[in-house]
């Protein structure tokens, strides 16, 4: 198998299944895996926890400019270290979720996030998963994907995911918070939750993981095979 190290954007909206079809892709193809919600996460519980409105772009990226978010891999799972203190169970909760889109939304923080994963991004060989990464983090991206579901399907999906973590979850709340989020995601100007011009849709709702991972698969093959290196 040709083995050209390429880019594969993953996108799409709330629990659709972005991060667990892109580990699965970056683990076959020894590629390193970029979750860019970790980072709008962290920044949020940073922000929570200093008491800061997540309306407040000017104080959030004075934050920001002092924040270090390092994603590091470990054997089956990512590992979210802020300012080196591991917060990858904490920026799973309920209170970081509803007010991610909130700190998400402003130009400024999303220009130093961008950067930051454009950095990460710079040698070939990566799977990165958001809202905006196939029309702004990486335009150029060989792979272009886009999930979806039904916002009932990927509602029970969570609800089951809160479940097995320990987080309490209802049900009807969790769909009309993650009906919100997207809301909020799409309609905000800067790099909204878009699918790209040139990506490949996939409903996931009534698909098992294993074959969006292998529909993904094999467009980067397809990719990989074409480029001939
Ligand atoms: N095709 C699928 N069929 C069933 N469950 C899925 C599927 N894709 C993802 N899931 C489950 O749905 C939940 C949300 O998936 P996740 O990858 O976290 O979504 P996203 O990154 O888009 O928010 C996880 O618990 C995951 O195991
Ligand atoms: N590239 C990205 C990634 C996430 N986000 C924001 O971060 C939030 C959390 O992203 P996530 O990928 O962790 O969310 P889930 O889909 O996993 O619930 C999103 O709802 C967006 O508000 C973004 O704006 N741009």
């Amino acid at each position: 198998m040709n083995k050209a190290e390429i880019a594969i954007a993953i996108d799409g909206p709330a629990a659709a299944g972005k991060s667990t079809v892109a580990k699965i892709t970056a683990r076959k193809l020894n590629y390193i895996y970029v979750d860019t919600g970790a980072m709008y996460r962290a920044l949020t519980l940073k922000s929570l926890n200093s008491e800061i409105d997540p309306d407040n772009e000017k104080a959030l990226i004075e934050l920001l400019t002092l924040t270090d978010i390092e994603l590091i891999q470990g054997e089956n799972n990512q590992h979210v270290l802020l300012d080196e203190y591991d917060v990858t169970h904490d920026i799973r909760s309920e209170q970081v979720t509803n007010n991610v889109s909130y700190v998400a939304q402003h130009p400024l923080i999303r220009k130093e996030m961008v950067k930051r994963q454009q950095k990460l991004a710079e040698k070939r060989g990566v799977v990165m998963d958001g809202r905006d990464i196939g029309t702004h983090v990486l335009p150029n991206a060989e792979v272009k994907i886009f999930l979806i579901a039904t916002v009932e399907e990927r509602a029970r999906r969570r609800h089951e995911e809160n479940l097995k973590k320990g987080f309490s979850s209802d049900l009807d709340t969790l769909k009309k918070e993650i009906e919100q989020r997207d809301l909020i995601d799409s309609k905000r100007e800067a790099s909204p939750l878009l699918k790209a011009d040139d990506a490949i849709e996939i409903d996931t709702t009534s698909i098992t993981i294993d074959e969006v991972a292998e529909r993904i698969l094999d467009e980067a093959y397809k990719v990989m095979g074409q480029k001939g290196d």
